[in-house]
């Protein structure tokens, strides 16, 4: 973990905590380029199809450069990107994609798959305002045939294909890329599970880098190690001339028994094979010759579902990547050459941070508190937490719907836990919060980070519903913090709250640089606060946005019309005693929150209706997110085009006032 003020920690497209790193400054991180000959070959996948396998080593050393060079430029997901060139050139070369339906797992490590399918120009805008996006996307290519970035959904949307093909639809082979982190999800369990039921030809690629974006957790990440070392690689090459599945019964019974010898695996099979798979593997994935022998002959044989696993290095060709392979998941703009980043440091620490060590001191405290991250422990901050309680700290793995529910009993048990996953992943988890957590008003702490517009990971990651999803369940206490001293009160709040589920919600970044209060104080649930005093109009923050709404009342104040702006804290319980005031005592009252409609806005309509406050008149307004995705851009672009600047707010309590 990189300390929050070293330069290459304050990236402008990484996450907030630990960024790009300026890792080996004395060495080339990248052997000198011998330039793109092959490259600039390459209008699509089809040339690939023509060029000898020497051919295609090189040209897969040439898109390792350029991947460097264009993540420089505009930051991404480089790592992973990084690790499986080799793989992508042999998928290209092999399978006929389009007409083939490749099908990348997340999709951040599709990079190389973009430039190879037409995008290689369009890199310059990568995860830029009207650029191409981070991940794959239906809009942007035929050959992405399946959007993601939320992770595991690529061997069901692969199967779908693939079952399409079976019933007449027009489509060949069906290939998902899985990540050693993505396997670890239930998802991926339901579709092999059906895909081995089902016996339809299906080609399911394991990318082994035994990295999630953290080091891999779990029993899972165990296995397939122990399958790497059992497995010698030699073993494949036979594997690779003969896939033994396609082998005539006896002799495929009598290959098995072979391995069973060789590799003392228990049973003979592999878990994969128990599934109903043909297990390949493990394969080199930057041996490219291998790959695409592999790749040929499981093409050519394939009668139902099969496995091949493929072991990678993360970070691989790119020594600061390959030395800090979870620091260059997710990077800033950095000089290629030395792998340094470029951003400045922001002016005040981020709000995962500070969220880290306030529950890292709470825990101190109390030791009944628990942390819980779906394989985002850096993400969340809760790696803070997790160096000095290690046994309090648990990373479920990529697996958000079990960490709720087992959250849920640790509550149930009487101990305090807190499950600290982004907005946009709970949504994966949404049925264990209603079903679980407050169906049986268990007191689940709920740390919502990335809530409201992330910036370069677009609509995908954008924390947009979840003030929607959650102020609409009985039992709940739903909070958001304006700033930083808020949210640590925030948490002092949600441990001192026993009663029930509690959740907060704050956003991707650097707070407002408010001073930070060593101990947060216990709030009075379904209280809100004014900030400033007005007589025209009113305007209702709730979360994140109350600076625009402060600095919307002094452009107001410049045009004569006085505004008050009061913090809600709470979406549920609502602070009906200060929102019956405001709208009492002045000419119209603005609600403002990050998040979709449905929200705290709605909240707020919906107890002035009821109350007959709306009977006479009133001026209401509610600002959140327009009813539509929106791509990617930085955070300050996409709220602009959300309409929910500080002008747009002035603007809106201008009409509001009465006075506009
Ligand atoms: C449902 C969901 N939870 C969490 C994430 C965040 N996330 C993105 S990539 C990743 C790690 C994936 O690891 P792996 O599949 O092994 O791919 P690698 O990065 O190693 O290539 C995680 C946790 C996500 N995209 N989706
Ligand atoms: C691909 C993915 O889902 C993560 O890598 C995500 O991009 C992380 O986002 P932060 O940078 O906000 O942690
Ligand atoms: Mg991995």
């Amino acid at each position: 973990m990189i300390p929050e003020d070293h330069p290459a920690a304050q990236s402008d497209t990484p996450h907030p905590d630990a960024p790009a790193s300026g890792a080996q400054a004395t060495a080339p991180a990248l052997p000198d380029t011998l330039g793109t000959p092959l490259l600039d070959r390459i209008s699509g996948p089809a040339d690939l199809r023509g060029l000898s396998d020497a051919e295609l080593v090189a040209l897969a050393d040439e898109l390792r450069r350029e991947v460097v060079a264009d993540v420089a430029r505009t930051g991404g997901h480089l790592a992973s990107s990084l690790g499986v060139v080799e793989l992508t050139v042999a998928l290209h070369a092999v399978f006929n994609t389009p007409a083939d339906k490749l099908v990348w797992d997340v999709g951040h490590q599709c990079y190389p798959h973009k430039i190879l399918t037409g995008r290689r120009a369009a890199m310059a805008g990568l995860r830029q305002k009207d650029g191409i996006s981070g991940f794959t996307k239906r809009a942007e290519s035929p050959y992405d045939p399946f959007g993601a970035a939320h992770s595991s959904t690529s061997i069901s949307a692969a199967l779908g294909f693939a079952q399409g093909r079976e019933l007449g639809a027009p489509t060949g082979d069906a290939i998902a890329v899985i990540g050693d982190g993505s396997i670890t999800a239930g998802m991926a369990y339901e579709a092999m599970n059906h895909a081995g039921d089902l016996g339809t030809r299906l080609f399911v690629i394991l990318n082994d880098n035994d990295m999630s974006i953290a080091p891999p957790v779990g029993a899972m990440s165990q296995y397939l190690t122990r399958l790497g070392e059992t497995l010698p690689l030699a073993a494949l090459k036979q594997v690779a001339d003969g896939v033994e599945s396609a082998l005539p019964g006896p002799w495929r019974e009598g290959a098995r028994r072979a391995r069973r010898l060789v590799t003392g695996l228990q049973g003979g099979a592999t878990l994969f094979e128990e599934l109903g798979f043909t297990y390949i593997g493990p394969v080199d994935g930057h041996d490219l010759p291998e790959l695409l022998a592999c790749l040929r002959a499981a093409r050519a044989r394939a009668d139902g579902p099969v496995l091949i696993h493929v072991q990678t290095v993360k970070g691989k060709g790119y020594a600061p990547a390959e030395a800090a392979p979870d620091t260059y998941h997710g990077v800033g703009t950095f000089d290629p050459a030395t792998g340094v980043a470029k951003s400045k440091p922001a002016n005040a620490p981020s709000y995962t941070s500070v969220f880290g060590q306030a529950l890292t001191a709470a825990a101190g405290r109390d030791p009944s508190i628990i942390g819980i991250t779906a394989a985002m422990p850096s993400g969340t901050g809760l790696d803070i937490m997790a160096r000095q309680f290690p046994r309090r700290v648990f990373d479920v793995g990529i697996a958000e719907q079990h960490g709720v529910t087992f959250a849920a009993a640790l509550a149930a048990a009487g101990l305090r836990p807190f499950c600290a996953i982004y907005s946009t992943f709970l949504q994966r988890g949404y049925d264990q919060v209603v079903h679980d957590v407050a169906l049986q008003g268990l007191p689940v702490r709920f740390a919502i980070d990335r809530a409201g517009l992330v910036g370069q990971d677009g609509a995908t990651h954008a924390g947009s519903f979840d003030i929607a999803f959650l102020a609409n369940l009985p039992n709940m206490v739903v909070m958001a913090a304006a700033d930083e001293a808020e949210l640590v009160h925030m948490v002092e709040t949600a441990v001192a709250h026993d009663d029930g589920p509690i959740a907060f919600r704050y956003p991707r970044g650097a707070g407002r640089g408010v001073p930070i209060p060593e101990r947060g104080e216990v709030l009075e649930i379904g209280r809100g606060r004014i900030l400033r005093e007005g007589t025209d109009v009113a305007i209702l923050s709730y979360g994140a946005h109350l600076g625009e709404c402060l600095a919307a009342a002094e452009a107001l104040a410049g045009q004569g019309i006085s505004a008050t702006v009061a913090d809600a804290r709470f979406a549920r319980p609502l602070d009906t005693d200060l929102i019956d005031r405001l709208v009492a005592h002045h000419g119209g009252l603005v609600t403002v929150e990050q998040g979709a409609s449905g929200g705290f806005g709605a909240h707020v309509l919906h107890h002035l209706a009821a109350s007959g406050r709306l009977d006479g008149g009133l001026r209401v307004r509610t600002m959140m997110l327009p009813d539509r995705f929106i791509d990617q851009a930085s955070p300050a672009e996409m709220y602009a085009e959300a309409g929910l600047t500080a002008g747009d707010i002035a603007a809106t309590a201008r009409v509001v006032s009465g006075r506009g």
